[in-house]
């Protein structure tokens, strides 16, 4: 039977993220039937609460669930836990936000959420609290916080367990939140940031500076892809020795000093400027492989499998499906003649990370620490298409895999 609302339409369905690979996943029910609700998220004998944003493309609301997350990590919720929680239902556009675990209850957790959200402004999202009822079934009680210290219930549900859903809830927006397929989807998200960033406006001057729908030369352009630490510096700079060719990496070096600014952005930011970063490499690449081969590090193949196992929770069984759109080459942007995608095995690529011993962003340490995300990112990597990613084994010695390099080049690109 389809979830209920206290309404008794189909109501929305919630997926907590929690530190397991699966989703908990429950529904709303107005009546007393549904199969028992997901009590592991709550914390006996606390309590918990939740918060969504809409998941929609646009810069505000990323901005909002940005400043949700940092201010959970702060203060009084320092003893509670924070865990990832997707709003998503058939009638509903997808909410994000976070279902926030007080193993303590007491009143303190809800007086600081109700505390943060009046801090947001006009219309700050509802408050979500979850309480046992007498019979120990739960309940979710929906708020809206109201002027002058005052809040209304807007419904009170009851918490019933429900199946995972067959497409993890953040795929069908994934085209709208982190993988660009056009230059003007991503250079909108960044013109938008051009009041708070300055370094917007710079980055949109250089794309605009930019000969539009780039085309190549005559000469071959070889990408070389992979996780952190495959190799992919020492293979592009001993593949440019020996072919004489051009070297270039994306994000190109006019961007990279503000690489940092926009890393310290959401998700839709910050991947819309890798995106443009491509855009520029692009142009790049057209007037280079005009008079030499390319060898790029890294290209848009980095930007939408970073992008796309980032936004997907989980195993890596949640992925889109093979041949989905995130999948699929943007028509705008130059491709290249071969791409080649690097891989080791997980032992070997800590140990070349511990080797480098540089000093680790938090998206590296996630890499490491969390195993599943390198999976999914190489998984990604490997459901590319047109063109595709092809495999290279990057264990061997420097030489080895130099050489296997060069064979696949002179096979696919001819004599250079
Ligand atoms: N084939 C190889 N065998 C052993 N070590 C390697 C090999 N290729 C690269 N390394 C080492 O592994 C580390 C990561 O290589 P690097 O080229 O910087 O990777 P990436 O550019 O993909 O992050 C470096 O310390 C490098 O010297
Ligand atoms: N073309 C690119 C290059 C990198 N990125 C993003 C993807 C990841 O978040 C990081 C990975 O960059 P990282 O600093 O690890 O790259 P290197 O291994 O040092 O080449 O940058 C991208 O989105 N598009």
């Amino acid at each position: 039977a389809p979830p209920a609302g206290a309404s008794g339409q189909a109501g929305p369905c919630f997926a907590v993220e929690g530190p397991g690979s699966d989703l908990v996943c429950f529904t709303l029910s107005a009546g007393a039937s549904g199969r028992p609700e997901p009590r592991c998220f709550v914390p006996a004998p606390g309590r918990c609460y939740s918060l969504c944003v809409p998941a929609a493309s646009s810069v505000p609301m990323a901005r909002l669930h940005r400043r949700l997350q940092q201010r959970l990590r702060q203060g009084p919720f320092g003893r509670c836990r924070v865990l990832g929680l997707l709003c998503y239902g058939a009638q509903a556009a997808l909410e994000k936000g976070f279902l926030i675990q007080d193993p303590q209850g007491g009143p303190e957790t809800e007086r600081a959420l109700e505390e943060l959200l009046r801090g947001l402004g006009e219309l700050p999202p509802l408050l979500g609290v979850y309480e046992a009822g007498e019979r120990g079934e739960l309940w979710q009680c929906l708020w809206a916080l109201r002027g002058a210290g005052g809040r209304e219930l807007l419904r009170r549900a009851r918490v019933v367990a429900a199946e995972e859903p067959p497409l993890h809830p953040a795929v069908p927006g994934l085209s709208h939140a982190a993988v660009f397929h056009s230059l003007e989807a991503a250079r909108s998200v960044v013109e938008q940031c051009t009041s708070f960033i300055p370094e917007a406006t710079a980055v949109l001057d250089l794309v605009d500076k930019c000969p539009k729908q780039s085309k190549k030369g005559e000469f071959p352009v070889i990408v070389i892809e992979g996780l952190d630490a495959t190799g992919k510096t020492t293979v592009t700079q001993s593949v440019n020795d020996s072919l004489n060719a051009l070297l270039l990496r994306s994000p190109p070096a006019c961007i990279s000093q503000w690489r940092k600014t926009f890393d310290d952005e959401p998700t839709l930011i910050r991947r819309a400027f890798y995106a443009l970063g491509n855009y520029i490499v692009a142009s790049e690449i057209a007037k280079a492989s005009t008079e030499s081969p390319v060898v790029v590090d890294r290209y848009w193949h980095s930007t939408a499998a970073y992008a796309i196992a980032t936004e997907i929770s989980g195993k890596v069984q949640n992925l889109p499906p093979a041949h989905h759109e995130v999948y699929q080459w943007p028509e705008d942007l130059l491709k290249p003649d071969l791409v080649l995608l690097l891989t080791v095995s997980p032992e070997e690529r800590i140990r070349r990370l511990q080797g480098r011993g540089l000093e680790k962003t938090e998206e590296e340490t996630e890499l490491e620490a969390n195993s599943l995300f390198p999976q999914k990112v190489e998984e990604s990597y490997k459901r590319m298409e047109n063109p595709r990613c092809q495999e290279v084994d990057a264990s061997p010695s420097r030489e080895e895999v130099l050489r296997t390099v060069l064979y696949l080049i002179k096979k696919h690109c001819g004599s250079l």
